[in-house]
């Protein structure tokens, strides 16, 4: 095993956070990750004048110089507490502490299936008033993999394709996903992401588990830390 994967492992934690904990913790974190979310917003469309822009930012240096007497070093990872409830905050398309991500909120059902409603600002343009196709891709690759692991056949993204059909537009968007077929350590999954005037892009996606969760002590997640 190579050291970045055996780093990579180390990232899936089982912490014992009860689920009173983690809900404290959402309840903390998440509003300071939708601030930072807006803000971003309002950093690429604010039309303030100098004198605005140049206090706005000397807040900011306040706000951050009270964030960074304590931080983790990261990345996030991916933990799970007593009752089993899995905290991936870190996520880039889904994570809640995360202000990168959207974020997505998915709907599951056991038989591999993912779907959710979300809304992508001004942040995500790609192509003049319409949403990049690298977060089209973000958008279906967490999807499609949730669908896998909701089905209980997760797996790290091997293959993505996707057909572009027609302009993705900002604003309300849908994404779902079902699992096709899976064959053995491999999950085909396909998915679309649609609009109001109907599905923008279509994915196939193959999941495969790696190699490093397949049975054995190396399936396990790390110890507390
Ligand atoms: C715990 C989960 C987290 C769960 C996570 C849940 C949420 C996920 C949502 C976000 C998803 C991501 O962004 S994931 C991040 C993006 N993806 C990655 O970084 C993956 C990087 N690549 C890898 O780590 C690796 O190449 C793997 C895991 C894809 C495969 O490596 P491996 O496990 O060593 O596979 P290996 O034994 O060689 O081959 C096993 C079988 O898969 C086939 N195969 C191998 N690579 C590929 C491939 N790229 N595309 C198609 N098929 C492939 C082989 O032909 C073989 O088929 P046969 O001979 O058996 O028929």
């Amino acid at each position: 095993m190579t050291d970045s994967i055996a780093q990579q492992q180390m990232l899936y934690v089982r912490d014992e956070m009860s689920d009173a904990e983690i809900a404290e913790q959402a309840d903390l974190y998440g509003p300071l990750t939708d601030s930072v979310r807006e803000l971003i917003e309002l950093a690429l469309l604010t039309e303030v004048d100098g004198p605005e822009v140049r206090a706005a930012q000397e807040h900011l240096e306040s706000a951050k110089q009270i964030l960074r007497t304590r931080v983790n070093p990261g990345p996030y990872g991916v933990r799970w507490g007593a009752s089993g409830q899995k905290r991936a905050w870190g996520n880039a398309a889904a994570g809640l502490r995360n202000a990168i991500a959207p974020p997505l909120v998915f709907n599951f059902d056991a038989d591999g299936r993912a779907w959710t409603d979300f809304h992508l600002g001004s942040a995500y343009e790609g192509p003049a008033g319409l949403t990049h196709g690298g977060i089209a891709a973000l958008v279906l690759d967490q999807a499609l993999g949730s669908a896998a692991e909701a089905g209980g056949a997760p797996g790290m993204t091997g293959t993505l394709n996707l057909r572009y059909l027609r302009p993705t537009p900002l604003g309300a968007l849908h994404a779902e996903a079902r699992i096709d077929r899976v064959e053995g350590i491999k999950t085909i999954v396909t998915g679309q992401l649609s609009g109001p005037d109907g599905v923008c892009v279509e994915a196939e996606g193959i999941f495969i588990l790696p190699r490093w969760a397949r049975g054995g002590d190396s399936a396990k997640v790390s110890d507390p830390v």
